[in-house]
């Protein structure tokens, strides 16, 4: 065990380029979205879920502010007969500011020299992990089972309890143990149950455990990557935690916290006033300044721009996630002007929803399969927002064979509008075969 990563704070290596420059990964600058589509009753109410004993005080983070966004689809103003799922939405969004708490906390740990590189672990693919991935795991598992206690509550999720089990997994354990519980402890401030008493380190092995649905196409099932983008979350940069509800393969609700996400764009020309959409919604993150307060959301819109010459378009920071070479050849091809925003994790998904860029693509090495809690929560936010997000052959996502994207064609392709949507899928088609991908 034991990663060759090397941890500095605040160094983002091949991160974010110069614009817009309030977007590096230094946390205290930033703010963070979530995400959600309306449900039948607007923004949820601020009842809080469980009868919340007093507020549990902390240290208070000064100058930070937060946002976040949601989506939730289904209820819709009317119903129409589809179904209201403003309950699991305001359980959802409330579950990810607790999460997005817990790995604030760790990244902090992480970026204070010679103090948590204990807490980064390689898996076997050499991708790290870390004490805030098993960590919101086990809090989403708990919050969610003590929510919806007359349900089954089934959780697709991406880390397994393996290594926090093996022998010399013990320190690890307690470092979870004690994220978890220093968390959970919290959860009346956002409207949740705290456990009567701490949870020991076989509760939280059991709650790691419990995310062990493999999905498919009928039923109900939760999707979560507690640290999506994990890499960009030990090099203090960007990352998302991105929990969504799959009921019957289809994506019905989204939430994506982004903790290191900043608010604002600088210099924004961007107008945010599409008219069929609407459904899709950002908030400020609430740390230690009281409960919720849902009067802070606001409704989110992709982009207006249609022009490839004023789009931006984005990408994983690592090359070995998505060839940056085949994407300059679409980008020069459709007559992209700007330089790509090179992001980690889902917040590329926030970015296009939000209208801080027009185009997303992604193309993996051959024989990588897309995994659904990489992609869900973010796609049903761009969708929601006015978006268009598919496969480089145009057809939906499909999230009801598994865990994996099966039957992905070459790569996904996000954009702000059809039109250039088409246009980058026309590109694909014309380069593809002169291609090495
Ligand atoms: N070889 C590969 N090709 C494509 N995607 C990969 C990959 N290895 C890992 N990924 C996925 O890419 C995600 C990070 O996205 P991005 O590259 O856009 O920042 C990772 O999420 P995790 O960090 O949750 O494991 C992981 O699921
Ligand atoms: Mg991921």
């Amino acid at each position: 065990m034991g990663c060759s990563l090397r941890l500095s704070a605040w160094a983002a290596a091949g991160g974010f380029p110069p614009s817009p420059s309030d977007w590096r990964g230094r946390r205290r600058l930033h703010r963070a979205p979530l995400a959600r589509r309306r449900c039948s009753a607007g923004a949820p109410s601020s009842t809080p879920l469980a009868a919340p004993p007093s507020l549990v005080a902390s240290r208070p983070r000064a100058g930070t502010e937060h946002e976040w966004l949601w989506d939730c689809r289904g209820g819709g103003i009317g119903g129409g007969g589809r179904r209201d799922y403003s309950k699991e939405m305001e359980v959802a969004v409330r579950v990810v500011q607790a999460a997005c708490t817990l790995c604030q906390r760790v990244q902090d740990s992480l970026l204070v020299p010679y103090s948590g590189s204990g807490s980064v672990h390689c898996k076997l693919d050499r991708s790290p992990v870390t004490v805030a991935d098993w960590g919101v795991q086990a809090i989403v598992s708990w919050l969610l089972s003590d929510c919806f206690q007359d349900e089954h509550v089934s959780i697709v999720a991406e880390e397994d309890d393996q290594t926090l089990s093996s022998s010399n997994g013990a320190a690890l354990l307690d470092s979870v143990v004690a994220a978890v519980n220093g968390c959970l402890i919290e959860a009346p401030k956002y409207g949740l149950r705290s456990p009567e008493k701490e949870l020991g380190a076989h509760d939280i092995l059991q709650a790691i455990r419990k995310c062990s649905s493999t999905g498919g196409p009928k039923g109900r099932f939760w999707v979560l990557d507690p640290v999506d983008g994990t890499l960009g979350f030990v090099r203090g940069d960007q990352y998302a935690i991105a929990l969504a509800l799959i009921e019957d393969g289809e994506v019905v609700l989204g939430v994506l916290g982004c903790p290191n996400y900043p608010m604002k764009r600088s210099g924004s020309t961007t107008t945010n006033d599409i008219t069929g959409c609407g459904q899709a919604w950002m908030q400020p993150l609430v740390h230690d300044f009281g409960k919720l307060n849902w009067r802070n959301s606001r409704e989110i819109h992709v982009s207006t721009v249609s022009d490839p010459v004023s789009a931006t378009f984005c990408e994983p920071v690592e090359k070995a996630n998505s060839s940056h070479s085949f994407t300059a050849g679409l980008a020069h091809s459709v007559g992209l002007r700007k330089q790509p925003l090179r992001v980690y994790s889902m917040v590329k998904y926030a970015a296009i929803a939000r209208g801080d860029a027009e185009i997303f693509m992604k193309f993996a090495k051959a024989g990588y399969k897309e995994k659904i809690w990489d992609h869900a929560a973010g796609v049903v936010i761009i969708q929601e927002a006015g978006g268009v997000i598919t496969d480089a052959g145009g057809r939906p996502l499909d999230f009801s064979r598994g865990v994996f994207l099966e039957g992905l064609d070459r790569g996904i392709i996000a954009c702000s509008g059809a039109l250039l949507h088409h246009r980058i899928t026309g590109a694909v088609d014309a380069s593809w075969n002169s291609s090495t991908l």
